[in-house]
């Protein structure tokens, strides 16, 4: 139940030591690169050296690891030597561009943009289901979409037990899935608003502050779905390894800062209570079961901001399906560590063993 990677070509790369890499970040100013350096040093990883790569704006700019500064190169042929992983978030043309030039050199990409995510030589990965994947990288690992990273966690525990045949999700997507410049949109409309003053959107293509709007995504003429629901569900198809399980997905923007929340309602072979639900989550890695009925405490952005876990509740039988197959709940989890920086850390902590 993994993702297939093929092996038909030979592989030439450069074999480098992992035991003690020089990684890169590049895309280390943006909202996911400054997570990255943060989560790298916060679980001690074993790097010998940090380099930081950005576009030529940010070059000669200094940046922290811990209490250690480092001054930001700009990204081009001449910085691209001597990294032995490289831990990408600066958008998918950039990806495209170098991501390839960089695997050739021997360098081991794991890159968090949607460029190489369906390919498949390219494993796509979330360490709690498909570590075994990684080994089958020829140079590039993809990060999952965040939505796609922060709904299946908690599911595949499910999946491995009851396997799951169909499964709607519904998002509830902060500010910062679309950047540091859409959080601060959200900041100064919000403050705007309250002072009765006019903002014009710059970022997002509508009014942010007490709005709810659909995903900023294309949307495609003839399916009705846009980019970010497609991506989930194609998605979770391949890292499931189920290239037919029946999935929907409705994603939309809210004005939360840095968590996203999804209403998760699934579908299983066999019968399946919220008891065994509850029982499944509460031991399942990366995830933890807030689930209090009785003081109406479920998970939260803000309980989930800032924080590694993914928070799981509202679990409860769908009346919906009368054959007592169906479970609906709620999740909760940060989008910028579990849903991005953390994730793309946690594949390079397995790449050194
Ligand atoms: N897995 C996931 O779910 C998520 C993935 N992403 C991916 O990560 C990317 C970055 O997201 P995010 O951090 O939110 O975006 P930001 O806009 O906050 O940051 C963009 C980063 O990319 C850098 N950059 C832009 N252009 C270039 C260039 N030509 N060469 C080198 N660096 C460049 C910027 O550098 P500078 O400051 O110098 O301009 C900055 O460091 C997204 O485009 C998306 O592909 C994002 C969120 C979630
Ligand atoms: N998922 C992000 C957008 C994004 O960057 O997605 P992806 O990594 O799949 O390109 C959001 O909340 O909008």
């Amino acid at each position: 139940m993994c993702a297939a990677v093929s092996d038909s070509v030979p592989d030439s790369r450069p074999r480098r030591d992992l035991r003690s890499p020089v990684v890169a970040v590049v895309g280390a100013t943006g909202a996911v690169g400054r997570e990255m350096i943060e989560c790298l040093h916060r679980r001690k990883f074993p790097l010998r050296s940090l380099r930081l790569l950005a576009s030529g704006r940010s070059a000669g700019q200094v940046l922290k690891y811990g209490d250690q500064p480092v001054v930001i190169e700009a990204l081009g042929p001449d910085t691209i030597d001597g990294i032995d992983i490289a831990l990408f978030s600066a958008g998918g043309s950039v990806s495209k561009q170098y991501a390839p030039l960089m695997a050739e050199r021997g360098t081991i990409v794991v890159d968090n943009s949607s460029a190489f995510r369906m390919h498949d030589d390219v494993p796509l990965v979330v360490p709690e289901i498909n570590s075994q994947a990684i080994a089958q990288h020829r140079g590039i690992i993809a990060n999952p979409n965040c939505v796609a990273i922060l709904s299946i966690t908690p599911l595949w525990p499910i999946h491995q037990r009851n396997p799951i045949r169909r499964l709607i999700l519904s998002t509830y997507q902060a500010a910062s899935g679309a950047g540091a410049a859409a959080m601060e949109e959200l900041r100064e409309s919000t403050r705007a608003y309250l002072a009765g003053e006019r903002y014009e959107p710059k970022v997002l293509p509508h009014p942010y502050a007490f709005n709810v709007f659909s995903h900023n995504a294309r949307v495609d003429p003839t399916t009705g779905y846009n980019d970010e629901e497609a991506k989930v569900m194609q998605e979770a198809r391949k890292i499931f390894g189920d290239a037919t399980m029946r999935i929907t997905a409705t994603c939309v923007r809210v004005p939360v800062l840095r968590a996203h929340c999804v209403s998760v309602n699934f579908e299983c072979e066999e019968r399946i209570t919220p008891e065994e639900v509850r029982s499944i989550v509460a031991s399942a890695p990366g995830v933890r079961l807030v689930d209090d009925a009785q003081n109406n405490y479920y998970p939260m952005p803000n309980d989930a901001s800032g924080r590694d876990e993914l928070l799981v509740g509202r679990i409860r039988q769908d009346v919906s399906d009368p054959s007592n197959r169906s479970i609906s709940m709620f999740i909760a989890g940060d989008q910028l560590l579990k849903g991005a920086a953390l994730n793309a850390v946690q594949i390079a902590e397995k790449l050194v063993g």
